[in-house]
């Protein structure tokens, strides 16, 4: 035979799932404008060979010529249009009608809307498609397995692999489709290589290799083989060749391919006498095809147009027809702020604490007039003070974060805060305003007691540290106050009295909220998470669904595939990080003095980056589950680090620089740079944020695309 006779040519093929065998020294030989029938038991490894032979999967020895090219060579055309592959699973877009399913692999195959569309119409007629409009969701299995088949066939390729294309198909469609292929084999020396569980369906391809464990036991005609064994089925060579094969009457090494007429031979004649070596089978032609196919330019572009179109249109169908998916990308950023905005950081409300007034029996001071609570003496630095605990309680202690409760013993006011009715207990003594009075007077000569009684003595419950230190914090201001207004009252001049430490605040204010510090941190997070997320779930299920390797069978690069849903996603992340930069800082009015596009920026940068993330996780995890533990097991650390809970300064060093170079932590300072202190682009913190998003994104996309050529 010559080269140009075979299609495909497998010898002496080993292939290994880690440590499993999976094909062991398989040879096999398919002669163009045959149809070739694979049979075998269920994991004996007829889909692994398959996609070996369309150049998804690398072998570890032996060889596989397909179409005068070696599959994942340059210029072979495999992975590309010179095959049509139908997977056992349907592999194709849920979102897609039955039109949007031919249309996107005739794109991808490069064909003109115009040629689609009358293919579109021949496949109608011959598989009797579900009508063009009806979502392949909606489709039944043996509805979406015609479909499946008729984007096999869409480009009408040189070779056709079809992994078990007539499951669920009644049996006259199956008569047609089997008709179809006897015609395309015969008028069009197209080949094709099938498998399927119908065993006897195969007494129609011109060649059937009947496969177990990892080796091809015999191959030939189905009706040589029924006269050599001398049976009426098929089903029944199987099982005597199994049983043989058992029985260890078959040679172990599939180094030959076998002719089934050569099987009665005993098994040392048959190994003293192997028709086909494995050096030998290959022929000559094949070899020198290699240097010719080596020697073209390889005929798919890394980027092509019409591939990209037809995957953008598939990302944004997938997109916009699940309602669901869109709901829950745009709303979530809103909630998640919005939830933020009124729960997180802002200043603490009614916070019950035990009054005990010993100078005026009572936390409200109904009939308190502060006329007269600090007159100055005349002629003398003194002055005298009148039931100052009202004057506090009644004008100064009036602030929202605390509400009082009145107590009229302080055993029953402590008693209530250790059973946590009160945050604290804040006490005044009996003569309270008559000790302030003297520890002026006396000064350094003021006793024990007057110390002593001139001190509001309060007790805080810290063990909600938050609550505690925000109170204590609130009570120290309030004196501070309220000292100044008696400052004032007793002609002291201003300042008299002060903390002699001045404190100026150059960016934000001392009263200002947490929650100021918390925002850019969270929005920087959020982003990544919300990046991180939509592209992992996404591309896992493509990947589960069988979409990404029947897209890269048809010829679609690894890198179109990364640059398609990058910059499809990309366009989500940008319109997240506007709704974020909107709401906080337009709607809501907080305060910021940078430029609000830089904002921006840092922020759709850091959702860019959090895809990237994403992407990695779906191209080294094989399920949904694995790459939501992966992102978890990334993110939630990295949260911790990443100085949005507490700043990073007050980290070990060794924390401080795995933060550093984690991909939050710059950037969170950053934005909170330019939101607070105003700064630009110049600024090196600035900059820096915004690179080290822009770096980890090249990170992850160049392991993705190392990542995802290995993976064969
Ligand atoms: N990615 C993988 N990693 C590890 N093992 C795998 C992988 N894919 C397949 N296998 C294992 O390899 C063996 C052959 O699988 P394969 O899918 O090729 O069988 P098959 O003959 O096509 O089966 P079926 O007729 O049921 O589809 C099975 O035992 C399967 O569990």
């Amino acid at each position: 035979m010559k080269m140009h006779d075979y299609s495909v040519l497998v010898q002496d093929v080993v292939k290994n799932y880690g440590k499993t065998q999976i094909l062991k020294k398989l040879c096999m030989k398919v002669e163009t404008g045959q149809i070739y029938g694979l049979l075998g038991s269920s994991g004996c490894g007829k889909t692994t060979l398959l996609s070996a032979i369309v150049g998804r999967r690398k072998i570890e020895s032996g060889e596989i010529w397909v179409l005068g090219g070696k599959p994942g060579d340059p210029g072979s055309g495999i992975p590309g249009p010179k095959v049509g592959y139908m997977p056992q699973e349907t592999a194709l877009v849920r979102e897609f009608t039955v039109k949007d399913a031919i249309y996107y692999f005739g794109r991808i195959f490069n064909m003109t809307e115009k040629a689609i569309e009358e293919r579109y119409k021949t496949l109608d007629e011959l598989l009797n498609l579900p009508p063009e409009n009806r979502y392949l969701k909606d489709c039944s299995g043996g509805q979406q397995r015609r479909v499946s088949f008729a984007v096999a066939l869409v480009h009408q390729p040189k070779l056709l692999i079809l992994d078990e294309p007539t499951v669920g198909i009644d049996p006259l469609l199956r008569e047609r489709i089997w008709s179809y292929l006897f015609e395309v084999t015969k008028k069009e020396k197209i080949s094709v290589i099938i498998t399927t569980h119908y065993i006897e369906e195969c007494r129609q391809a011109d060649k059937i290799g009947l496969m177990r464990d990892g080796r091809l036991l015999t191959e030939d005609s189905p009706d040589n083989l029924l006269a050599t064994f001398n049976t009426q089925t098929l089903e029944e060579v199987f099982l005597i060749l199994s049983q043989r094969q058992e029985a260890g009457q078959l040679p172990l090494s599939n180094e030959t391919t076998v002719n089934s007429s050569r099987l009665n031979e005993t098994n040392e004649q048959y190994e003293s006498t192997s028709v086909m070596s494995s050096v030998q089978s290959i022929p000559e032609g094949y070899k020198s095809t290699d240097m010719l196919t080596k020697k073209l330019k390889p005929n798919i572009s890394i980027i092509g147009k019409r591939r990209m179109r037809a995957l953008l249109d598939k990302n944004a169908k997938q997109f916009y027809r699940n309602t669901l998916s869109i709901s829950f990308l745009l709303a979530m950023p809103i909630l998640q702020l919005l939830l933020l905005l009124y729960s997180v950081g802002l200043e603490m409300r009614y916070i019950p604490i035990g009054i005990v007034n010993d100078e005026s029996m009572s936390a409200f001071c109904p009939d308190f007039s502060i006329i007269g609570s600090a007159e100055p003496e005349k002629d003398v630095l003194s002055c005298h003070f009148h039931n100052l605990s009202c004057r506090f309680l009644k004008y100064h202690l009036t602030d929202p974060m605390i509400t009082k409760v009145e107590y009229h013993s302080l055993k029953e006011a402590t008693e209530d805060a250790m059973h946590g009715k009160v945050y604290g207990v804040m006490h005044f003594a009996q003569n309270f305003s008559e000790a302030l009075e003297l520890r002026g007077e006396d000064g350094r000569d003021a006793s024990n007691e007057t110390l002593e009684f001139s001190t509001i003595k309060v007790r805080l419950d810290m063990s909600n540290q938050q609550v505690g230190i925000s109170v204590q914090n609130k009570l120290r201001n309030l004196y501070m106050d309220f000292h100044e207004s008696l400052s004032a009252d007793c002609n002291y001049p201003k300042g008299y009295g002060a903390v002699p430490v001045q404190m100026n605040y150059e960016y934000g204010s001392r009263d200002e909220d947490y929650q100021v510090f918390m925002i850019p941190g969270n929005m920087i997070t959020m982003m990544f998470f919300f990046g991180a997320t939509m592209t992992s779930q996404i591309m896992i299920s493509e990947k589960h669904d069988g979409i990404w390797d029947r897209s890269i069978v048809a010829g679609v690069t690894s890198f179109e595939l990364i640059a398609s849903h990058l910059s499809f996603q990309g366009v989500i992340a940008l319109f997240q990080s506007f709704e974020m930069i909107a709401l906080v800082y337009i709607v809501y009015q907080y305060e910021y003095f940078g430029n609000i596009f830089l904002m921006y920026a840092i922020l759709a940068m850091q959702g860019v980056c959090g895809m990237a993330f994403g992407l990695f996780i779906s191209v080294i995890c094989s399920n949904i589950t694995m790459a939501n533990n992966a992102t978890m097991g990334f993110y939630l650390p990295m949260i911790i680090v990443s100085g949005v809970l507490w700043p990073i300064q007050g980290m070990p060093e060794g924390l401080q620089i795995l933060a550093k170079i984690l991909p939050s932590a710059i950037p969170i300072e950053s934005l909170n740079t330019v939101v607070k202190k105003g700064l630009s682009i110049d600024s090196w913190i600035v900059a820096c944020g915004l690179g080290q998003s822009i770096l980890w994104t090249i990170v992850f996309v160049t392991l993705s695309l190392i990542f995802l050529r290995r993976q064969r």
